[in-house]
């Protein structure tokens, strides 16, 4: 489970400051896919990494299954699995050398990391690229390495930024099939988008993001009867004031 309880952060920059979230509040249970949903520059990136702990807030905490992730930042990435907005992956290695890595790193033995690769390959849909060299992966080929790498050491909690931008149909159907597959695992997963019909096809519990705030929360049932739309997408719409920014 993770928790963000009134997080802030702001940017000086050579204009001023940036205020990028200003009191983001929410929790993502286990078992199910909470939705970031937000158009571009509403803070969607900056509350992720805070919540897995690249950034510390200004004022706020970030609990994930209890543990808070400045005064146990270690506790906490040990239970995270992330794709970071910067993919990051390694183009001199394969793809199976970029998953290994990362299993070396959280002290798994060889033997597991064998494991964890074929069960992820398999569920990501990747055995073909695995013994390729990044170099020259498509985008989608990128981010499946840099999520099977994220979940090599099968965490309880799985944030993802953006996990779709890029990708075509089929892929993007491939990656929705597999998030549902975390959550049936029990897994608590949390993703960022701006494309409203993505959140719509795949989140129980969705936080809608503008301007670093929370303008509504909660399941399509409840955002729907909070704003008095019928129409999930017109919920947005109107909890955001405009639908700018929210299309793929
Ligand atoms: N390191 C930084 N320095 C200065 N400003 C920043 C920094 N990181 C983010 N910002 C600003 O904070 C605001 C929120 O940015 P953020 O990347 O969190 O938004 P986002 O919702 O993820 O947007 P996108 O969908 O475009 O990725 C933006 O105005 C951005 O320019």
């Amino acid at each position: 489970m993770i928790e963000a309880l009134d997080l802030h952060k702001s940017f000086q920059t050579k204009t001023g400051l940036v205020k990028a979230v200003q009191g983001v509040s929410f929790r993502a249970n286990d078992g199910e896919i909470t939705g970031l949903l937000g158009p571009n520059g509403a803070g969607k990136t900056t509350t992720l990494r805070m919540l897995y702990t690249l950034m510390s807030p200004d004022a706020g905490r970030v609990e994930v299954d209890a543990f808070d992730a400045v005064r146990d930042a270690e506790a906490v990435r040990r239970r995270l699995g992330v794709l970071p907005d910067a993919r990051g992956v390694y183009k001199r290695l394969t793809a199976r050398e970029n998953i290994a890595y990362f299993g070396r790193l959280h002290g798994m033995s060889d033997a597991d990391i064998a494991r964890r690769t074929r069960e992820l390959s398999e569920a990501l849909g990747m055995e073909d690229v695995l013994d390729r060299q990044a170099e020259g992966f498509s985008q989608g080929q990128r981010t499946k390495t840099a999520i099977a790498r994220a979940l090599v050491h099968d965490p309880k909690n799985v944030i993802l930024d953006e996990p779709t931008n890029g990708l075509d149909v089929m892929t993007t159907r491939g990656l929705r099939d597999f998030l549902r597959q975390l959550r049936a695992e029990g897994r608590c997963v949390i993703f960022s988008s701006h494309i409203m019909q993505e959140v719509a096809a795949l989140c129980d519990r969705i936080v809608v993001i503008a301007n670093g705030r929370v303008m509504a929360a909660g399941t399509p049932d409840e955002l729907r009867a909070q704003t008095g739309e019928a129409n999930l997408e017109e919920a947005f719409v109107k909890a955001i004031g405009s639908e700018e920014g929210l299309h793929a």
